[in-house]
């Protein structure tokens, strides 16, 4: 078996402390390729968790496979196979975008000529071309990320984790590296991610894991998340909109068409709209907080859309 059919990410009885302070407690986990995401609220351990896997920091228990091969004993081979970026934009500020590709390039020991082919199709693949020449200080936030995970991608690793990549960006930008981020995906790359923004997992990932006090306290598609949060509900409005009542349903369709005929015969005059449970509300059940103001989307619709 190559490591191309091997589970993306294999963990078992992963454990790491600070101190006494347990950080992630007996994890097991088993991923195949594709975009994942891990949700967590701050402190949850989601950086530790990303550190470990893409081999910056030891763990204390356990065992974690990335691409098939043990993160401590098989560092450096999967080092050439991973890149990670982190919450904060790497990038020298001094160099031109491509003068920061072309010096990541030299870093993964690509030639010269490759470095800056790759660099050309990258910064083209990320609407950087026309600013590759300029400084990367002239930047705004937004281009700044999409060159740090460019050049994270120069040496075409199969496998990208992105901490928080999208945090601090105006949502145009956070919509564009959601679009960046399914082109990797379909091109091959699988994708690694944690955020803070409950949406974005929503959007983005095939499977959700939620982080709580050290432990996965869920895992599964936002779909299923949703699902163990409750059925759907009935919402019924008056003609401008306000929501007079909300009543939970199993989210059957039979379920959903007796509530709704009874609604029809009794309260002929009010809308109706049915919605499922948001990641906020599966965010909140799952680890008794709620997603803080500052981890929700700017301008995120109230209604999940799946
Ligand atoms: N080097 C360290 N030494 C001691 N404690 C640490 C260290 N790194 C992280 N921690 C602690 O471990 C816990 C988990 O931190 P981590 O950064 O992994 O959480 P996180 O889920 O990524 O949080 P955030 O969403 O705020 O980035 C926190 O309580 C943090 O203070």
């Amino acid at each position: 078996m190559t490591y191309t059919e091997k589970p993306l990410i294999e963990i078992a009885g992963l454990s790491k402390s600070y101190g006494t302070h347990h950080v992630l407690r007996d994890l097991e986990l088993t991923l195949p390729r594709g975009i994942h995401a891990l949700l967590g609220p701050n402190g949850a351990g989601k950086t530790t968790l990303v550190n470990i896997l893409s081999t910056l920091i030891p763990h204390d228990a356990g065992q974690a496979r990335v691409l098939g091969l043990d993160v401590q004993r098989e560092k450096k081979q999967l080092q050439g196979l991973i890149s990670l970026t982190g919450q904060y934009a790497a990038v020298d500020g001094a160099l031109s975008g491509m003068e920061n590709m072309l010096m990541m390039g030299q870093l993964f020991g690509l030639s010269r000529r490759d470095a800056q082919r790759r660099a050309d199709d990258l910064l083209g693949r990320f609407d950087l071309a026309k600013s590759a020449n300029k400084r990367v200080s002239t930047y705004s936030g937004g281009m700044r990320r999409k060159l740090d995970i460019a050049a994270s991608l120069i040496a075409g690793p199969q496998l990208i984790f992105l901490d928080e990549p999208t945090t601090g960006l105006d949502t145009r930008s956070r919509q564009a590296l959601w679009d960046e981020i399914n082109t990797l995906a379909d091109s091959g790359t699988s994708i690694f991610l944690t955020t803070q923004y409950l949406e974005e997992a929503d959007v983005l990932a095939q499977r959700i894991m939620v982080l709580n006090d050290g432990y996965i306290v869920a895992d599964g598609t936002a779909t299923q998340l949703k699902e163990r949060v409750g059925g759907s509900t009935i919402q019924m409005h008056d003609a401008a909109g306000h929501i007079l009542e909300t009543l939970p349903t199993r989210g059957s369709a039979e379920d959903l068409a007796r509530e709704l005929t009874s609604i029809a015969e009794q309260r002929p005059e009010v809308s109706v709209t049915v919605r499922k449970p948001t990641m906020d509300e599966v965010f909140l059940e799952l680890t008794g907080k709620p997603a803080s103001e500052h981890a929700r989307t700017p301008n995120a619709p109230q209604e999940a859309s799946r």
